[in-house]
């Protein structure tokens, strides 16, 4: 089995380089030139909204779909390549899957499941007991060994899928959407056992999903995807507290986007000034790509603004006298409505942080929050 490595690495390091690929089913293009690489030992996550193209990208790199063109390097060998006319299949990419559907066989027992990819390699019965041994009692389901898989539960089904991905120490596990299938709580549970369990093996791991909450909380890295194109490659934080553009920013949790433009004179370091279609200023990060003008927009995530109670406060640099204009109720935290000079505010609170409905309160906001993206 792959063992983790420092993040910073040579060529060496990377395990799975994709290069350019482009996917088409008759006139339609799936995926438009796609490029990343994944280090041994990262848990790579690629996230987007439903047909996207992210399934496709996966099922390429398993061998199950043939790529239009690009290449596929796997541990430093080409499986796929356009140019070359290559194309491993993938009983031979040493890889495994673990699918939305668990996919696993229902007269069989859990433990001959688990052990399929062995007995498929033809392995010495000896190497097949260990391994499947081994397997079922890192996923906790070695005590239903001998049952016929059809009479587990969806969850345990799950965690057999699992033991049969890693039973055959892969180079790469590939994981499409596992836990959509689950219901709310033990997809939150299985998150955590397939995130302690990759961290624990050291094991590759290219993890496919539009649930923003799963992919923030299990990887390493995420590619965010839309339309078969990437949009950003960053980690969660990162992807999270500066995006990119206006996809990302409304798709990774939710940001308020106001419009405006950036004064250029008022530009010191990465800091500038940025000033909404009202004429108010707000100090921000320039967060464009390099040699950016025009129009842009603001992503201030609801929360990260304080309130304080009144306008007694004086006014300042990014701190505004405002009002309250709605108070949603939402369990674990209250959405405000805060009506600034520019437009409305949607703010997050924990719901000890009363502030009532259409009296007057202070926002302000660290410039390190205000993150101006392209439009
Ligand atoms: N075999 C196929 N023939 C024709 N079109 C296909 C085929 N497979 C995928 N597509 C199309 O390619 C696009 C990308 O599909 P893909 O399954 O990769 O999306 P996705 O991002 O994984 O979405 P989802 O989360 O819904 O699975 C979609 O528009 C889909 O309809």
């Amino acid at each position: 089995m792959a063992t983790a490595k420092s993040a910073a690495g040579t060529e060496n390091d990377y395990i799975v380089e994709v290069t350019d690929l482009v996917i088409k089913y008759g006139s339609y293009t799936a995926v438009k030139g796609v490029s990343f690489k994944i280090r041994r030992g990262e848990f790579l996550t690629l996230l987007g909204p439903s047909g996207c193209g992210k399934t496709t990208i996966l099922r390429s790199i398993a061998g199950l779909e043939r790529p239009s063109s690009g290449e596929i390097k796997i541990d430093g060998t080409v499986v796929y390549s356009s140019v070359q006319g290559i194309d491993i299949p993938a009983e031979k990419r040493d890889m495994s899957m673990v699918f939305q559907s668990y996919a696993i066989w229902p007269h069989l027992t859990t433990f001959e499941n688990a052990v399929y990819g062995l007995r498929v390699r033809k392995r010495p019965k000896e190497e097949v007991r260990r391994q499947g041994d081994w397997a079922l009692g890192l996923v906790r389901m070695d005590q239903y060994a001998e049952r016929r898989a059809s009479a587990l539960s969806g969850g345990q089904q799950q965690r057999v899928a699992l033991a049969r991905a890693v039973a055959f120490s892969p180079k790469v596990i590939l994981f499409d959407e596992p836990l959509s299938n689950l219901d709310a709580n033990l997809r939150v549970q299985m998150r955590s056992e397939i995130k302690e369990l990759q961290t624990r093996l050291g094991v590759t791991s290219i993890y496919v999903t539009h649930d923003q909450e799963e992919a923030l909380t299990m990887s390493d890295r995420i590619i965010v995807m839309s339309e078969g194109r990437v949009q950003q490659e960053s980690t969660p934080e990162e992807l999270y507290n500066f995006p990119g553009n206006s996809f990302v920013a409304s798709f990774i949790g939710s940001a308020n986007l106001i419009e405006g433009q950036v004064e250029e004179a008022t530009r010191s370091g990465e800091h500038v000034d940025f000033v909404t279609k009202q004429g108010t200023r707000i100090r921000a990060l320039d967060n464009r790509p390099a040699g950016s003008t025009g129009e842009a927009l603001l992503a201030l995530r609801g929360v990260y603004p304080q309130l304080e109670a009144g306008h007694g406060a004086k006014e300042g640099a990014n701190r505004w006298a405002c009002e309250v204009t709605e108070a949603i109720f939402s369990g674990d935290f209250i959405e405000y409505v805060i009506a600034a000079p520019w437009g409305p505010v949607v703010v997050r609170r924990p719901p000890t942080d009363r502030y009532p409905v259409n009296s007057p309160i202070t926002m302000s906001v660290d410039p390190a929050h205000c993150v101006v993206i392209v439009r």
